[in-house]
């Protein structure tokens, strides 16, 4: 017989490795996926399930993700739930991995999976206490390092503190796709639209071909002639990693679009793109929103959703008022019920709105797909 997946995890699990965060405070626990070292933002997300889905959205690049559920793996990992071609988390923490996973669509356990990807992670620490700790002292800057021989604490520190922020970081072009690709709308085509790409997740072309969309998808230098080459009937920006502040492209990009009054939708980094091309600023969170149970009101409405986020910066916008803009009018419509926080903007006098969150929810509930119906109005309205 050949060796198991359970005895080859055993295997890597005896081997030590910690957690050493930017302000001193270390975690002791035990290797999980690669062994060896890995550096970026520590972030929790509060996800109960979904593992997959989060590991492979490109808008967790460079971030060292804590889950907060004490059991991951349990799925396994299958060939239908990525939602990019890869990993991109830089670390993985987590605290009781599964042995043996089950669910009949795993290919391979979460373990291999990392280890094929060479994505080093730690299992085995108390992630109550380092949620708690990442709660009070907000992200900061960490590294997983595992194996025999690691190396001093004193040394270790010194080098996580000599990675770079995340404000200030300019992710989004290492991630996107370099060519464009189109993805068919499902039964008959109903509209054309552009989707920039800045980290897109590969579930949210899909919910727009549902819909009858045919969605091409452009890298995220595209220029307006790229845009308006494939005569669309709306116009996308996606999410995507790194600091809003530094995405200048994109957001001159996003006011050549709105100066010609094409239906614009914009999720994650895209609506922080609108907010910034609509002269708002944004700002880094203290500890983000990362998860798939985060309660969130549409205020045109008054109904509350559960929905799907991961963001580390919003935008600063007045939460009362209806703003003047070079768009005309623009008012905040979603916000989150936890703290207060912009989770969506819409234009009053032209077709243009944004979430900061998920509607394309994977994993997630699907409470917030009304939203790509919106876009589709909009896109109706626009053509009558
Ligand atoms: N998922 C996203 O698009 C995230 C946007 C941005 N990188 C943030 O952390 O806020």
């Amino acid at each position: 017989m050949t060796t198991s997946t359970r005895g080859t995890a055993f295997a890597r699990k005896a081997l030590p490795a910690v957690l050493v965060l930017e302000d001193g405070r270390t975690f002791r626990g035990r290797a999980y996926g690669a062994v060896g070292e890995t550096f970026g933002e520590a972030v929790f997300s509060t996800g109960m399930t979904g593992y997959q889905e989060t590991l492979t959205d490109p808008s967790y690049d460079r971030q060292i993700v804590v889950a907060t559920a004490p059991q991951i793996g349990n799925t396994g990992w299958n060939d239908e739930d990525d939602e990019s071609a890869r990993i991109w988390v830089s670390g993985y923490v987590v605290r009781d991995p599964a042995r043996v996973p089950s669910n009949w669509r795993a290919k391979r356990s979460l373990d291999d999976e990392l280890v094929a990807q060479n994505v080093v992670g730690i299992s085995g620490i108390d992630t109550r206490a380092l949620t708690r700790h990442l709660r009070e002292r907000g992200s900061m800057r960490a590294g997983i390092f595992s194996g025999e021989a690691v190396g001093s604490e004193t040394e270790l520190l010194a080098r996580v503190q000599a990675q770079p922020h995340m404000k200030g970081a300019s992710l989004y072009e290492e991630v996107a796709t370099k060519e464009a690709y189109v993805v068919p709308a499902v039964g008959a085509k109903r509209f054309t639209v552009a989707a920039v790409d800045l980290g897109i997740k590969g579930m949210t072309p899909h919910r727009m071909a549902e819909r009858g969309i045919e969605v091409h998808v452009l890298p995220a230098t595209a220029t307006e002639e790229d845009i308006y080459a494939v005569s669309p009937d709306g116009v996308f920006f996606s999410n995507g990693p790194g600091d809003p502040a530094t995405a200048d492209g994109p957001v001159a990009l996003m006011t050549a679009v709105l100066k010609r009054k094409t239906p614009l939708f914009g999720i994650c980094f895209g609506n922080q793109i609108l907010g910034r091309a609509l002269g708002f600023g944004t700002y880094k969170l203290k500890y983000g929103h990362r998860g798939i149970n985060q309660p969130v009101q549409d205020r045109t409405t008054g109904k509350v959703e559960v929905t799907a986020h991961n963001h580390g910066f919003a935008v600063d916008a007045p939460l009362d008022q209806v703003s003047d803009t070079t768009f005309g009018r623009a008012e905040v419509s979603h916000v989150c019920l936890n703290d207060n926080v912009v989770e969506g903007l819409q234009l009053l006098d032209q077709p243009a709105f944004s979430v900061q969150y998920h509607p394309e929810a994977a994993a997630g509930p699907h409470d917030a797909a009304y939203l790509f119906d919106r876009f589709v109005s909009l896109m109706e309205a626009q053509r009558a």
